[in-house]
């Protein structure tokens, strides 16, 4: 309804009349915020530090809003908080329980990246997320409430019919697209909700009709929101709460806004606020210079003595620091006395009476119980929120979904059926009836060349979306909504018709335009048939394989050139003559077994190749020179097509062969996929 909607798309401000709140459950009862605190967080990646002694907290129905130049550890901080990225020296509680991988379900995290299903329209991304990560208890109309409230309160009724879409096939815009990925992440009613940069990418009267969104969510559903912005407009920064500034992954300032501009002239920097935003002066002064990004850490460091949300450990205040000309708060919060009772050594502060106070006040000790290192604890109880049935079900509705514009689009028809009536044309009837022994090597390579061509399109179908699949998987993991065995499961089956579709419709074309085996034994058609499949999905497992094996498309890419043409030049067909010390080698390509398979169908009789009477390279063609000559009419036997072609492997060995290596690669990039890309952020 008109009336409720929080978000006034005309001109991206917030009804600001509507009693509720801007975006959550509804009228549905909600759990209440928790207070996030991160203490003296440490975080150091390939020996480098990126974050030094960052702490502060997040309080219910209030914004901290993080801010700094970039590459000043905004979203590594969100990343530690979001359990994206492991840190050993990282201290956090959320609402006084350990920050755990239990207790981080009390959190959502906003990524700055909008990453789904390009291909699935608002209302399937929404619903499918709400089957996959909703309590089960709840009935699909309950479901169906909660995403039906979130689209209206975020104004996108009218795009729930809107494919996501990507940079192929337009879709949502930005703005869209960003509410869609905080509807997505509100959909479980967190208790914390974390944002990374939500307003990049945005117009400024939509970044701040967001920005007021998020403010109204916090105050009204009680909820901790805490997030990244780069630089805000006045009007958006007077909206937060509390301003971590960050500057090299140091605590530059921790305040209010509106005590911004008095506790930065306190330091020396005075700002004409009538001309200047104060946010942008504020990363103004911190981008200024080394002097004066180290001026405000200091400062910043003393103050944080005394700010119980956002202390520092008094060892690692520099003796500097602490005597610094440009008194700030803290200055005047420390009496005289306490001043003299600092003892300097090395550098460091021992100052037993702050330190006293500082304990007294429970503003933060290496011992406090109730902090614990964020990676440790993590507990094993992975509580789903959904069972393996569910996940495995939604998954497959989902992946169904998806894949049918991947194998079935339009264009993909276009090139199966061109290339299969080319072939048809360039083959035609080459194997109808009686074939002549010279024919038998146009026969061969049509039957090489349909299975190559369906083998290279399954393979690179999967290497070209896999990268970005697996981004959606990675993000969709992180947020604990399934197991990846169900999702792994789901893909293989769900994909399984829709990927023999193409194969099929090339197979039959060209097979009835070539009138191979005279196209008069259905057996052998769907002989045929069945190992251009099983060789279609084999390749299809090996896409997965090298997508899982390697971290790019490009990587992917020479990798599987590489394998293919290994497999294709020992297939059979173009090297007959391998020399023996690297016989085996021939039996580690799929494409020997298929190949040899094609022919047991193809020339499964001694009636169909006539032998060249005057010079035949098949034994069983050999004219006896003693008898008398004979008109009969003479065939190349069976073995003989099959000595010629090396194709030594038994029929039943080959689909064996085949079958095993199906299941080979899909395990194989399973366990890959389970060890090598457990979800993390960058
Ligand atoms: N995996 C990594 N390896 C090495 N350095 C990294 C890695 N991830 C982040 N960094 C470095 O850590 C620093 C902080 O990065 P981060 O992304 O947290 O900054 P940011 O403040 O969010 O920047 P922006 O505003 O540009 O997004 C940067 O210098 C970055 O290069």
């Amino acid at each position: 309804m008109a009336d409720q909607v929080l978000l006034s798309h005309a001109n991206g401000i917030p009804n600001s009349d509507s009693g509720k709140p801007s975006f959550g459950h509804g009228n549905r009862e909600t759990q209440p915020g928790l207070e996030l605190r991160f203490r003296n967080l440490q975080f150091k990646i390939k020996g480098k530090q990126i974050l030094h002694d960052v702490s502060g907290t997040a309080h219910p129905g209030k914004v901290l809003a993080v801010m700094g130049p970039s590459g000043s550890g905004k979203t590594t901080l969100l990343n530690v908080l979001g359990g994206r990225i492991k840190c050993s020296r990282c201290q956090a509680t959320i609402g006084n329980q350990p920050l755990t991988k239990r207790t981080r379900r009390n959190i959502s995290y906003v990524l700055q990246q909008d990453i789904f299903f390009p291909n699935l329209t608002l209302l399937q991304t929404l619903s499918f997320a709400a089957d996959l990560r909703l309590p089960e208890h709840l009935s699909q109309k309950d479901k169906r409430e909660i995403v039906d409230g979130l689209i209206e309160q975020l104004d996108m009724k009218k795009c729930t019919k809107t494919i996501i879409g990507d940079n192929m096939s337009r879709g949502l815009s930005g703005g869209e697209k960003k509410r869609a990925n905080i509807a997505n992440e509100l959909l479980t009613d967190p208790a914390v909700l974390l944002l990374d940069e939500p307003t990049s990418g945005l117009d400024s009267s939509t970044a701040f009709a967001l920005t007021l969104s998020l403010k109204k969510y916090a105050v009204q559903s009680g909820k901790t929101v805490m997030m990244t912005i780069h630089q805000p407009n006045a009007q958006m920064f007077f909206q937060f709460d509390t301003v971590l500034l960050l500057s090299g992954g140091r605590v530059a300032y921790y305040g209010a806004p509106n005590d911004v501009i008095k506790d930065f002239a306190e330091m020396g920097y005075a700002c004409d606020t009538t001309h200047y935003n104060p946010a942008d002066f504020i990363l103004d002064v911190v981008k200024s210079g080394n002097e004066s990004a180290a001026r405000l850490i200091s400062a910043s460091n003393k103050r944080r003595l005394t700010t119980p949300d956002c202390p520092i450990l008094p060892s690692t205040v520099t003796a500097d620091e602490l005597n610094m000309e440009n008194e700030v708060t803290t200055g005047a919060a420390l009496g005289s006395k306490e001043k003299m009772d600092v003892e300097i050594s090395n550098g460091k502060i021992h100052q037993p009476e702050v330190y006293e106070r500082y304990r007294s006040k429970e503003n933060l000790e290496d011992s406090d119980p109730s902090l614990t290192d964020v990676s440790e604890e993590e507990d094993t109880d992975a509580r789903w929120s959904t069972s393996f049935f569910t996940q495995f079900k939604v998954l497959t509705q989902r992946s169904f979904i998806q894949g049918k514009y991947r194998f079935l689009s339009k264009l993909k028809f276009i090139k199966t059926i061109g290339v299969a009536l080319i072939c048809g044309l360039l083959w035609f009837q080459i194997g109808r009836g009686h074939v002549k022994e010279v024919e038998v090597n146009d026969i061969t390579s049509c039957l090489f060349f349909v299975t190559l061509f369906n083998s290279f399109n399954s393979l690179f179908d999967i290497l070209m979306v896999f990268p970005s699949e697996r981004e959606v998987i990675n993000k969709e993991r992180m947020s604990g909504s399934y197991r990846l065995s169900a999702y792994y499961l789901a893909k293989s089956v769900s994909e399984l018709p829709l990927s023999i579709i193409l194969p099929s419709i090339s197979t039959f074309i060209i097979y009835w335009m070539a009138g191979l085996n005279g196209f008069n034994e259905a057996w052998a058609f769907f002989g045929t048939w069945f190992v251009m499949i099983l060789i279609t999905i084999g390749m299809q497992s090996l896409g997965m394989f090298i997508g899982t094996a390697t971290m790019d498309f490009d990587h992917s890419l020479v990798l599987a050139i590489f394998m293919m043409i290994t497999f294709m030049l020992l297939g059979g067909f173009y090297i007959k003559n391998i020399p023996s010390w690297l016989h085996w080698m021939r039996y580690v390509s799929p494409f020997q077994y298929s190949w040899a398979l094609m022919l047991y169908f193809e020339f499964d009789s001694n009636q169909r190749v006539l032998c060249d009477p005057e010079n035949s390279m098949y034994p069983s063609c050999a004219i006896n020179v003693t008898a008398p000559p004979s008109n009969e009419t003479r065939f190349v036997e069976f073995g003989d097509i099959l000595a010629a072609n090396r194709a030594d492997v038994p029929a039943w060995a080959c689909v064996c062969s085949l079958i095993g290596t199906l299941i080979f690669f899909r395990v194989i990039g399973y366990v890959l996929l389970r060890m090598f890309h457990k979800p993390m952020v960058k």
